[in-house]
């Protein structure tokens, strides 16, 4: 039977991505809906190519321009516009019974928890929704019998080391790699005035402006491990990270016998995208295999959590539990915000985020209207504080 693939984020990093592995496969797999945020013209071209059923915008107010763009191309894609019809879609059976939950930022929450309650095979990249309501995904991809198929790299790399039969009895710890971002093995001072061109500038990734400032911040890293936590049910005091400069080893499993498997690659997400949309086939992803010979030597070093405090704020959070976790992501989300759009410096970030978990306490992460409280406050916090310009 061929997938029915919703691609939500289409017109992003992790959006092509998916849909050039979904074109390689027309026997297998199709695009049924894509989403966008805000990018009608992107996403019209989008439907040119792959000639979904449905497109949609969540932007409230641009379903007309949809529509006619789609009309002019002589296709009879439907379009919808808003996040209810977003979320309808991810539910609907019709519809998808696969999503590739690819939104940037809390954003994705609402659509990815749909899809988990409606039973769906689940492909996320999404990890700041995990990171505001793990427990709350979790639960309801089991309660719902949903697959959730984690696509970041490293999570996507420690699926294919654990046992295929979700026995994880046998693991000692999980230890996730990172590239330590376009400042590695620079000192915290040296920080202050680095702009969001360099920081978007990934060593080795493509990707889109929030996760590159999040690896460059080492946030990113922190959310993986709270992410890592969620999907693996491993504690914090079972997950390290590992800086891996050459980013070909994409994380670690390392079991009570002394084994540790790793995953390897170039560092092209279709890798991952494959693992989840081929599952359990492996299907051709257009990512050569890795030649070690060219690549020559992997390297290792311990992070340096003094230069990149976001880290240690990371993990802080996930050992405080409750709404931390959710604090930490709706705070990091407005600073790195704030720093691409030129308003706040690049060590303003962690000084936020800091800033508001200092402010508000962690409370009961005991409902969804609980944690986007919880969200809600951290953002409002936040923006007064670069409003008034007491973090800068
Ligand atoms: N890029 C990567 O390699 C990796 C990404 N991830 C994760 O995947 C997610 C996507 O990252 P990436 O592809 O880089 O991001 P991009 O910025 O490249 O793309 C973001 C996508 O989300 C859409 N979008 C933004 N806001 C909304 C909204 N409010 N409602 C609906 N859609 C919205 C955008 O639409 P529009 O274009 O219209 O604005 C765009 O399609 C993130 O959570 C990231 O952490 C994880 C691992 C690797
Ligand atoms: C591709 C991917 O999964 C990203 O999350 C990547 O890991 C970012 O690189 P860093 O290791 O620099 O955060
Ligand atoms: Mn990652």
């Amino acid at each position: 039977m061929i997938r029915s693939v919703a691609v939500f984020g289409a017109t992003g990093s992790i959006g092509g991505s998916a849909l050039d592995v979904i074109a390689r496969h027309p026997g297998r797999l199709r695009a049924s809906v894509l989403a966008a945020g805000r990018d009608v013209d992107a996403l019209v071209a989008l439907c040119i190519r792959h000639r979904p059923d449905h497109a949609v915008i969540a932007r409230d107010d641009a379903l007309l321009d949809l529509r006619a763009g789609l009309q002019a191309a002589g296709l009879a894609t439907v379009a919808h516009a808003g996040t209810a019809a977003l979320d309808a879609l991810a539910a609907d059976p019709g519809a998808c019974d696969t999503v590739v939950a690819a939104i940037v930022g809390a954003a994705g929450l609402d659509s990815t928890l749909a899809a988990l309650r409606a039973g769906k095979r689940v492909l996320l990249a999404n990890k700041e929704s995990l990171v505001l309501a793990g427990a709350l995904m979790m639960r309801a991809a089991r309660d719902a019998g949903a697959t959730i198929v984690p696509i970041d790299s490293e999570h996507n790399a420690i699926h294919q080391c654990l046992p295929a039969d979700g026995d994880c009895s046998g693991v000692a710890r999980i230890v996730l790699t990172a590239s330590g971002g376009p400042f590695r093995g620079r000192g915290r001072e040296s920080l202050a005035e680095v702009t969001p061109a360099q920081a978007v500038a990934h060593p080795k990734w493509s990707m889109g402006p929030k996760i590159s400032v999040d690896s460059a911040t080492l946030m990113n890293k922190g959310l993986e491990l709270i992410e890592a936590h969620h999907l693996f049910a491993m504690p914090s005091d079972r997950l390290d990270v590992l800086v891996h400069p050459q980013s070909l080893v994409h994380s670690l499993v390392e079991f009570i016998d002394g084994s540790t498997l790793a995953q390897l690659g170039l560092p092209d997400m279709r890798t991952a995208l494959a693992v989840g949309l081929g599952s359990p086939a492996r299907i051709a992803s257009g990512v050569s295999g890795l030649d070690l010979l060219q690549h020559g030597r992997l390297d290792f070093e311990a992070p340096d959590t003094d230069a990149f405090p976001c880290l240690a704020l990371a993990r802080a959070a996930l050992v405080a539990g409750g709404t931390a976790p959710a604090l930490l992501n709706a705070a990091n989300e407005i600073a790195v915000s704030a720093f691409l759009q030129g308003r706040i410096g690049f060590l303003a970030i962690p000084a936020l985020v800091e800033h508001v978990l200092d402010a508000l306490p962690s409370g009961p992460a005991a409902s969804l209207d609980a944690l986007r409280d919880a969200d809600q406050h951290a953002r409002r916090v936040a923006g007064r504080a670069i409003d008034s310009g007491t973090v800068a």
